[in-house]
């Protein structure tokens, strides 16, 4: 049975801990498909993982990937539906592939096309562009160079990199447009080096030879994604004694989302990375003369920690970067316009739905206040951390389970009372 809410108090402050973060679902999500191609090209194949994550959509591909029957159902995990596309599709398999509404209404054209483009038999089972797909394995996929949009979601880039060693002549992405969430692509090509797999990105080229995987071993590093919660509750702690200890994190991560780093100093949070991931501390910060620009097109996924923050630090914020927000696990500018509303801020789209403004109310509720979470984990985690400062409740707090499920009793452990009502 779903829970209906949560109700988040500090009870104890300063705030002092140790976290010991989920690992990235990102990372492990590509490890696991790297494994499984890499099983598909030699049988003998030895990739050994460690720290897979205990996100839903880790679970999900894992137990995928494994399945027999005819239809895989991704829930509502974006990489898992976009990975597994291509993965059948050049594994020659006969699958559908189907997900939650939400999924139904996430777009899937682009990837769908290119795999077309190499040969693939791709059917849209209910509306052109969107899951469910089928999957026929007509013909083995052939062909080199393609074109594809690079601002819609890397998903779909990264996808088909994983797949290219196995193509026969191997594969030339020109990207077209901007090059968005371009720190997962560099993943893909990272954690495929680490297999073996040579290729080169130069200005709007990736190219990528025919290739075979090669064994080793590989420990997932903590999640950067889910670490930016932590780094809000530092930035809205009124002591400056806060420090918590993230655990698993590296300096020299894979993971864009590390730029937290330097995007939370804004908001008074110092970072010092330790032999086993980082220190957080309050430090004083001098206000702002001018409001902050950011922009949040290579950290889409950050853009949600961020605003809360501002927002209740009563920080003008001028954000850029949010496109890819309205496709995601809901529309999250809409669902941060209504929530940011309930903490007296606006989230101002201006006309050319390239740049919003956050204006902060003048001053935070003195009532409890609950938030909605739309089937979005970022919106539960991200509203979280204004308990610090407010009387909170929080919607469906299961959502978190996708990314970041022990999240409450993290929270709970650093002595925040989660109590379920
Ligand atoms: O490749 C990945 O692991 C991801 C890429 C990003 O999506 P887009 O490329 O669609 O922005 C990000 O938002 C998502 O949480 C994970
Ligand atoms: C957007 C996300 O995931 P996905 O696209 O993989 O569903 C996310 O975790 O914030």
């Amino acid at each position: 049975m779903m829970t209906k809410m949560i109700h988040l108090k500090i009870l104890q402050t300063p705030i002092q801990t140790a976290v010991q973060l989920p690992s990235s679902k990102s990372e492990s999500n590509r490890a696991l498909i790297i494994q499984a191609l890499a099983k598909y090209q030699q049988a003998a194949a030895n990739i050994k993982l460690s720290n897979i994550s205990e996100a839903r959509d880790t679970q999900t591909l894992q137990r995928l990937l494994g399945e027999e029957g005819k239809i895989l159902d991704v829930l509502d995990a974006g990489t898992t539906m976009r990975f597994l596309t291509a993965f059948i599709a050049v594994t020659q398999q006969h699958k559908i592939l189907t997900g939650t509404a939400r999924m139904q209404s996430r777009p899937i054209g682009i990837l769908a096309e290119a795999l077309k483009s190499l040969g693939a038999s791709i059917e849209f089972l209910k509306h052109a562009g969107y899951p469910p797909i089928e999957i026929h394995p007509k013909h083995p996929l052939q062909g080199k160079a393609i074109q594809m949009r690079g601002d819609i979601s890397s998903q779909y880039i990264s996808a088909l990199l994983m797949i290219a060693p196995l193509l026969p002549e191997g594969l030339d992405i020109e990207l077209t447009g901007k090059i968005n969430s371009r720190p997962y692509i560099e993943m893909t090509l990272q954690l495929m080096m680490h297999f073996g797999i040579q290729s080169s990105f130069e200005g709007n080229h990736i190219k990528v030879a025919h290739q075979t995987y090669q064994a080793n071993q590989y420990a997932i590093e903590s999640d950067w994604s889910g670490a930016s919660y932590w780094y809000a509750i530092v930035a809205l702690s009124e002591n400056t004694t806060t420090k918590i200890t993230l655990k698993g994190l590296r300096a020299d991560s894979l993971q864009g989302d590390r730029v937290i780093v330097e995007l939370m100093q804004h908001f008074g949070v110092k970072s010092t990375f330790v032999a086993d991931g980082v220190v957080l501390e309050k430090v004083a910060i001098a206000p702002e003369s001018t409001p902050l620009e950011l922009n949040f097109a290579q950290c889409p996924d950050l853009a949600q920690t961020v605003a809360v923050v501002a927002a209740a630090k009563g920080m003008p914020l001028q954000m850029k970067g949010l496109e890819s927000l309205k496709i995601k696990e809901t529309d999250r500018v809409n669902a941060l316009q209504q929530e940011l509303k309930k903490v007296g801020s606006h989230l101002e789209e201006k006309e050319s739905q390239a740049e919003w403004l956050l204006h902060p109310g003048a001053e935070l509720p003195t009532v409890p206040i609950t938030i909605q979470t739309y089937e979005d984990h970022r919106m539960a985690m991200a509203f979280a951390p204004l308990a610090c400062l407010l009387n909170l409740n929080i919607e469906d707090p299961e959502v978190v389970a996708k990314s970041y499920p022990r999240f409450w009793d993290d929270l709970q452990k650093a002595g925040m009372e989660t109590k379920v009502l």
